[in-house]
């Protein structure tokens, strides 16, 4: 049986490089293109690319995946920067492409896929909640996608439980000092040579605080569930937003 044709755009990338290597080493899989900054889109059609793996920049993702659609190439996509609107556009353009899917995975770590899930889990349960998330100094964007994914998850079960916002009696600050404002949730990002990619997620209540973490040590890390989004993308026609739904988390 011949392998699925898999290609990685943004491969001169951090990401990118690791996902070229991980791609190499699956025996399941065939990488037919690498394409770094510069070099055409065509090739992926060129190459018979079944499946685009997508890490580049917020400024390149969306021309990159509308091409993958609009030629039927699946695609994993790890890039952030992914705004509603941007995500509306691309809703209106799979039903163009029938059987074409698309993965939006902010996170493919699956500590941090279930990072967000706890979260979700306790945020009914606790007053007060915080997400600090810690990067190195090269990262393009800010606050994190995990950590807006993550904000955004507490703050629609904190919601749905029909809890109250949150106490913060500040009248005055810095501007920043309070972080960025993500659905009510307060998110706080460091920049910091040596780190990777980790988050915190403070909840307070009284007289006790619950912390959840997740370390990122290195881009391997990332790559299990890269290569489950390559294998799992196919099968997956439409939008999948998040790699939780190719995980089995409540069995
Ligand atoms: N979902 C996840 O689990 C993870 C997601 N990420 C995200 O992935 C993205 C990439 O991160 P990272 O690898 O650290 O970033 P890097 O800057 O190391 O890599 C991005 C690469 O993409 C290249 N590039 C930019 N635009 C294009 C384009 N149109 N075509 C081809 N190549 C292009 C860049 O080239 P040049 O240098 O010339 O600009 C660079 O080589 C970020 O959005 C990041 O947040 C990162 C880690 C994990
Ligand atoms: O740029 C990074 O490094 C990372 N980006 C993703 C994000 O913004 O959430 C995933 C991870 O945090 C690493």
């Amino acid at each position: 049986m011949s392998k699925p044709r898999v290609a990685v755009i943004g491969a001169g990338g951090r990401m990118g490089a690791e996902a070229v290597r991980a791609v190499e080493s699956a025996e399941d899989l065939e990488l037919v293109a690498a394409l770094g900054r510069g070099d055409s889109l065509d090739a992926l059609t060129g190459a018979g690319a079944e499946i685009a793996v997508e890490l580049t920049h917020p400024d390149s993702v969306m021309e990159n995946v509308e091409f993958c659609v609009r030629n039927g190439i699946h695609c994993v996509v790890g890039t952030t920067g992914w705004t509603d609107e941007r995500l509306a556009t691309l809703r209106e353009l799979l039903p163009g492409s029938p059987g074409t899917g698309v993965l939006i995975a902010p996170n493919f770590g699956i500590g941090a896929v279930l990072t967000m899930r706890f979260a979700q889990q306790a945020a009914r349960f606790f007053e007060s909640v915080e997400v600090v998330e810690l990067h190195h100094p090269n990262k393009a964007d800010a606050p994190s996608g995990t950590a807006a994914r993550t904000a955004q998850l507490i703050a629609a079960a904190r919601e749905e439980a029909g809890c109250p916002p949150q106490p913060d009696a500040t009248s005055t600050a810095l501007e920043g000092a309070r972080g960025a404002d993500v659905d009510g949730v307060p998110v706080h990002a460091v920049r910091l040579r040596g780190l990777v990619a980790h988050q915190e997620v403070l909840f307070g209540g009284e007289g006790e605080i619950l912390t959840i973490r997740h370390d990122s040590m290195n881009r391997g890390s990332f790559m299990p569930g890269v290569l489950l989004g390559v294998r799992r993308i196919a099968q997956s026609p439409g939008l999948t937003f998040g790699l939780e739904h190719f995980l089995d988390l409540d069995g």
